[in-house]
């Protein structure tokens, strides 16, 4: 199969679909592996590593994408990039539909079979090819939180662990998931006081046995919610309904509770984020205040340790590409119910039911496709 790598134009996303190695796999198996000129470089592969693993490089955009079956990608396709996708070709990627009408719109007038990587499921309930990245964002989420505590961001002037004789900071983490477990991993370490709110109880339980009490864990009710924004210094949102978009769990007005300064990372933004007040940021200009504040909302945290996350990315994406790459995606969906998860927009048609949902439009369930 011919298969496009392109290189990624979102702001500061660093991020490159393939590793080297991952290219390797692919080229071993008979398939055609096209790589843009310099998309690895942000993430520390010059094209030298991407050619000796057998790929080709192609400086021209247009031709890259004219001549791949399978498109690789991290990041949301960009309006040009949505510009240049065909009905004959499968896009595999982050997509986060259900936050974004236009993207959705685009990709089914595109014809494009369309595979979210962070609809697809595994036996343990999870999402294996959002965790890896809801790891690495999850424990960034404490260092962007603590920067932005700091009085030149806007923030109280709080150190997270104080220091002997001061207390430390209150750190919330609201959903105890994939990115919820790391961010209060990383905040136990500097020595914050963590709290973890969840609407699952047998989520609170895991990680109480796990921290054995050194992580407080409530149940998410509005009441919770109030005290939780009444008393930390840091929140970090952290829900995830899959393939939704975020409910808004903390409201403008609930703001005028919170200590001035005290700061809120939404990692949910992706998804639409889980605070009224949350607009998405890029790394350029990562954070802003409201009613004094500071909102922290990058949609592409990992991209700014792109090293560590592309690695992590196609450790996880390869089985799956292969999958693609092989058998082709109807043959690869129809072999795998977890992989079909994936499945979000197909010839012109929805088929993940939240997307549908969220914008009104007709699901038709990927059984269907696969059968016709
Ligand atoms: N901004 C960024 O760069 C990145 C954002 N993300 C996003 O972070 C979010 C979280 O992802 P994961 O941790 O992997 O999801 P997850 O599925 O592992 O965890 C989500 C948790 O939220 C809980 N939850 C759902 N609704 C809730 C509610 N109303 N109140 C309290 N808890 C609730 C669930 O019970 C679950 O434990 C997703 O939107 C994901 O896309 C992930 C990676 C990077
Ligand atoms: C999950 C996601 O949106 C990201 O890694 O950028
Ligand atoms: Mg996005």
């Amino acid at each position: 199969m011919h298969i496009g790598v392109p290189k990624e134009i979102k702001n500061h996303e660093y991020r490159v679909a393939l590793t080297p190695g991952g290219v390797r796999e692919l080229v071993a198996r008979g398939h055609r592996v096209r790589v843009q000129a310099e998309a690895g470089i942000g993430s520390g592969y010059p094209d030298d590593a991407y050619r000796e693993a057998g790929a080709d490089i192609v400086a021209d955009v247009d031709a890259l994408w004219a001549s791949a079956e399978l498109i690789l990608k991290v990041k949301e396709p960009q309006a040009e990039e949505v510009a240049r996708l065909r009905p004959e070709q499968t896009l595999f990627t982050y997509l986060h539909l259900a936050a974004e009408e236009t993207l959705t719109r685009g990709l089914i007038d595109s014809g494009a079979t369309c595979i979210a990587y962070e609809t697809v499921t595994d036996d343990l309930g999870g999402l294996p090819l959002l965790a890896p990245m809801s790891r690495v964002a999850g424990r960034m989420a404490v260092q962007a939180g603590a920067h932005s505590l700091e009085k030149a961001q806007g923030g109280a002037g709080i150190l997270l662990p104080g220091v002997p004789g001061v207390a430390p900071a209150k750190v919330t983490v609201i959903g105890g998931g994939v990115v919820g477990e790391n961010a209060a991993r990383m905040a136990l370490g500097l020595g914050a006081e963590v709290t973890i709110l969840d609407k699952s109880l047998p989520r609170l339980e895991v990680l109480d046995h796990r921290y054995q009490g050194r992580i407080r864990t409530v149940y998410s009710t509005t009441e919770t919610l109030e005290a939780a924004v009444r008393e930390s210094d840091m929140i970090i949102g952290a829900v995830l309904v899959p393939g939704a978009a975020a409910p808004k769990l903390i409201t403008r007005a609930m703001l005028g509770e919170m200590k001035p300064g005290s700061v809120l990372v939404d990692v949910a933004i992706d998804q639409g984020g889980c605070f009224e007040t949350s607009k998405p940021t890029t790394h350029a200009e990562p954070s802003y205040m409201v009613d004094g504040i500071v909102h922290y909302c990058v949609a592409n945290m990992p991209g700014a340790v792109a090293r560590t996350s592309t690695q992590a990315l196609t450790n996880a994406t390869l089985p799956f590409v292969i999958a693609l790459a092989d058998k082709g995606w109807k043959q690869a969906l129809a072999d795998d119910a977890h992989f079909r998860a994936g499945l979000n927009v197909h010839a012109g048609q929805v088929t993940y039911t939240a997307v549908g949902e969220a914008f009104g439009l007709e699901v038709v369930a990927t059984e269907q496709i696969l059968q016709g």
